[in-house]
């Protein structure tokens, strides 16, 4: 029997708020921003379509201009992108959703045609992997990274502060908390990591050292919304694509993170599990994490419905992040609770992630409308 208390259909608080489900919208970059990087009325219709979600937390937002990766990606440091970032806060609380926003560094993984500037990173090491260049003749497309530039102690604390702005720009929108990216190979992971960091001051060397900067910038986000306002994306098994390196200390350093979270009373710690490649995560380490950490935890990574029932009830996490099946199914949080079908993604699908408009992104109809269009024929 499910104890009644421990089912995804029912509510949890993560920190300052109560959602209304165990089921998240995991971030997924869809960059449809205008020039400029501005959130668009577009992107307000798609969350607010997906506003059952028991929290979404939307795609990465670059924090600064040197934080940029990828073209059309929302920003969340100026005036025009926290205006138009308003239009999704304002139509997924309308529906009486909850919306946090993904605050993101890309670091190395940039090209100085899309800021301006050689990529920031930890040390000047160079990641094989593409970014979504600049519009150019022909259109948009990806681009190999650039080498970047080691960060010198004045750098560090501009990512601090710029992550800590981009926070409190985060309540002038009207979101309901930030969750950073600290997964995935971008800036945060970058430092954790030996393969990326080789510094030799005290943000490099010991894993206390390479844990310092994710550190200092979630106690400088909390003291400044709050803690109860503030979660983190690790994705310490995360380990070959995407930029990211097998770094075999990533478990224990994760476990004394985690230690070091646990007294700030986070939001929610948010683990991704698998993105491009498997790897599962080996049943032992979730045990080792809650034995450290007893605040919400949430999950992602190819979970479906009773994979996400039983990781809940076995207590290793308290809320299931969904990224594909949001994409397709609006209503996600409605079928998997009525046990109807989920729509795939169709074949052509990849090539809507990311650009483009409505197509692939609004336009996936919710059940219920599946079913009236059926009755017409
Ligand atoms: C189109 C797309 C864009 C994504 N963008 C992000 C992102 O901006 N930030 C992030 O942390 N993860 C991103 N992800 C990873 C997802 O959050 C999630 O971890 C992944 O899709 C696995 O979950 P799923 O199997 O339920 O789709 C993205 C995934 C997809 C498919």
């Amino acid at each position: 029997m499910e104890s009644q208390n421990n089912t995804l259909f029912q509510p949890i608080s993560l920190g300052s708020i109560k959602v209304n489900n165990r089921i998240a919208m995991a971030p997924m970059t869809r960059s449809r921003t205008t020039e400029g990087d501005i959130p668009t009325p577009l992107m307000a219709e798609y969350y607010s379509q997906r506003a059952g979600a028991g929290l979404i937390i939307t795609e990465g937002a670059p924090i600064s201009n040197s934080a940029r990766g990828y073209s059309m990606t929302p920003g969340i440091y100026t005036e025009e992108q926290i205006e138009g970032w308003k239009l999704s806060t304002k139509a997924v609380h309308q529906k009486n959703g909850k919306i946090f926003v993904q605050l993101w560094h890309v670091g190395r993984r940039s090209h100085s045609s899309i800021t301006g500037e050689k990529p920031w990173a930890p040390s000047a090491i160079k990641v094989s992997d593409k970014v979504f260049g600049p519009l150019q003749e022909g259109g948009y497309g990806m681009i190999e990274t650039e080498m970047p530039r080691a960060m010198n102690q004045n750098d560090i604390d501009t990512v601090i502060h710029d992550f800590t702005v981009a926070a409190k720009n985060a309540m002038e929108a009207g979101f309901d908390g930030v969750e950073i990216h600290g997964a995935h190979g971008y800036l945060i992971d970058q430092f954790l990591r030996t393969t990326s960091n080789q510094r030799t001051d005290a943000y490099g060397g010991s894993q206390e050292n390479r844990m310092r900067l994710l550190l200092e910038v979630v106690k400088s986000i909390s003291k400044s919304i709050g803690a109860d306002k503030v979660a983190i994306r690790l994705s310490p098994f995360v380990s070959e694509g995407m930029g990211n390196e097998h770094d075999p200390e990533m478990p224990e350093l994760t476990l004394k993170v985690l230690q070091q979270l646990q007294p700030l009373g986070l939001a929610y710690i948010h683990f991704s599990e698998n993105i491009s490649d498997y790897k599962k995560v080996p049943e032992e380490f979730r045990k080792d994490i809650r034995n450290v950490y007893s605040n919400p935890i949430m999950v992602c990574g190819k979970y479906v419905k009773n994979t996400a029932e039983t990781i809940i009830e076995k207590r290793y996490a308290d809320v299931v992040a969904f990224g594909q099946d949001f994409i397709t199914n609006p209503d996600l949080v409605y079928r998997l609770e009525n046990n109807l079908p989920l729509t795939q993604l169709r074949s052509d699908s990849h090539s809507t992630f990311y650009g483009g408009g409505a197509e692939g992104f609004t336009d996936y109809p919710t059940y219920q409308k599946m079913l009236e269009k059926e009755l017409q024929y």
